[in-house]
């Protein structure tokens, strides 16, 4: 577990982090989100003992980071992946990370298999392509095999094969138990990650929460329902719209688009009234879509297009592009 009471870094007049206070839980994967210069590199630097806070503590496992005896036991993390020695071998880094924290050199083999860099793993790592240098950075992460592992942007510049790998590879962790904290600022990707969510806008805490409820919170309740025969599909509208705070669209295709009640309100409708249905599914607004509402003012860098119309989700997993039938 990684705990933080009250952190707090300023650097001059700015502050990075303020006052944060929250736990990172064991078995979960914890998404880290927050607009650029938001504070998520600091707090993570803080949490690896790089950067000394003003104010409050950052504790991996109940201990400081420089009270850990072989802190790549403990914890292992990524924060740049460039940072490595252009001219020294990926290989060589890796074992010099090694033999400082008395872990066998075997487990540095183990780690590029891992990875998949065994075969560029005796080239200068400044020859390394920026995925190449992320596969290294979650190798010597892997390193100490630890129960707490500190992520900043992991798939960065990886490849779409890369990407699914990291997921897999934090969510097997997650899953013996152990302590992910990752950055990203792919909403998607978070989206099918992470279990958990901490938020932050310009230093602060602006939430610490599941995925489900973060994302039920910010949607309207609101369900799609395919029904095919048209005479049966007027019907349910007709039912649908009789109670009040209820509104109903047709879209193109045979589906209802329904606001104000849910899926299972819908079904249990549409079997009273002896309706056939082919789909069914609550509509969520993607991560994105709750993380720009919710971060809307607290975006330091915006650029002038930012887009914030919607793009939400059934929850049977179809995605579609605001506009087309979306309730709003
Ligand atoms: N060494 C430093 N000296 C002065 N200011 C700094 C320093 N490091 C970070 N900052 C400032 O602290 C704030 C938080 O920066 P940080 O890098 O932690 O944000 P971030 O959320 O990781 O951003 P990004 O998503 O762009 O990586 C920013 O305003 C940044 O300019």
């Amino acid at each position: 577990m990684i705990t933080l009471r009250g952190l707090t870094k300023r650097y001059g007049v700015t502050h990075a982090v303020d006052d944060l206070t929250l736990d990172v839980r064991a078995g979960l994967v914890t998404g880290f989100l927050g607009p650029n210069g938001a504070g998520k590199s600091t707090t993570m630097r803080m949490i690896l003992g790089l950067d000394h806070p003003t104010r409050g503590r950052a504790l991996i496992a109940g201990r400081p980071y420089a009270a850990l005896r072989r802190p790549l036991c403990a914890v292992g993390a990524m924060l740049d992946a460039r940072a490595i020695h252009p001219a020294r071998s990926g290989r060589a880094h890796l074992v010099a990370q090694a033999r400082a924290n008395g872990i066998p050199v075997r487990r540095v083999d183990e780690v590029l298999e891992l990875v998949g860099l065994a075969k560029a793993a005796r080239r200068p790592a400044g020859t390394y392509s920026l995925g190449m240098s992320g596969r290294l950075g979650v190798a010597g992460a892997l390193l100490g095999d630890p129960p707490v592992l500190v992520l900043d942007e992991p798939v960065n510049g990886l490849d779409p094969d890369g990407v699914r790998w990291i997921r897999r590879l934090v969510r097997d962790r997650a899953a013996e138990g152990r302590t992910v904290f990752l950055s990203s600022h792919l909403m998607s990707e978070m989206q099918l990650t992470a279990d958990h969510l901490v938020v932050i806008g310009r230093g602060r805490l602006l939430r610490d929460t599941s995925m489900t409820d973060f994302l039920a919170a910010a949607s309207p309740v609101s369900a799609r329902a395919s029904v095919p025969d048209p005479e049966e599909r007027a019907a349910l509208a007709r039912r649908l719209m009789a109670a009040g705070g209820v509104s109903v669209e047709t879209s193109e295709s045979d589906e209802l688009i329904v606001e104000g009640r849910s899926a299972a309100e819908i079904g249990d409708l549409a079997h009273h009234c002896g309706v056939r249905l082919h789909g069914l599914g609550d509509v969520r607004v993607s991560l994105e879509q709750a993380y720009m509402d919710l971060t809307a003012r607290s975006v330091e860098y915006a650029t002038g297009g930012t887009d914030t119309s919607a793009v939400r989700s059934t929850d049977t997993g179809t995605a579609r592009a605001a506009g087309k039938g979306e309730r709003r």
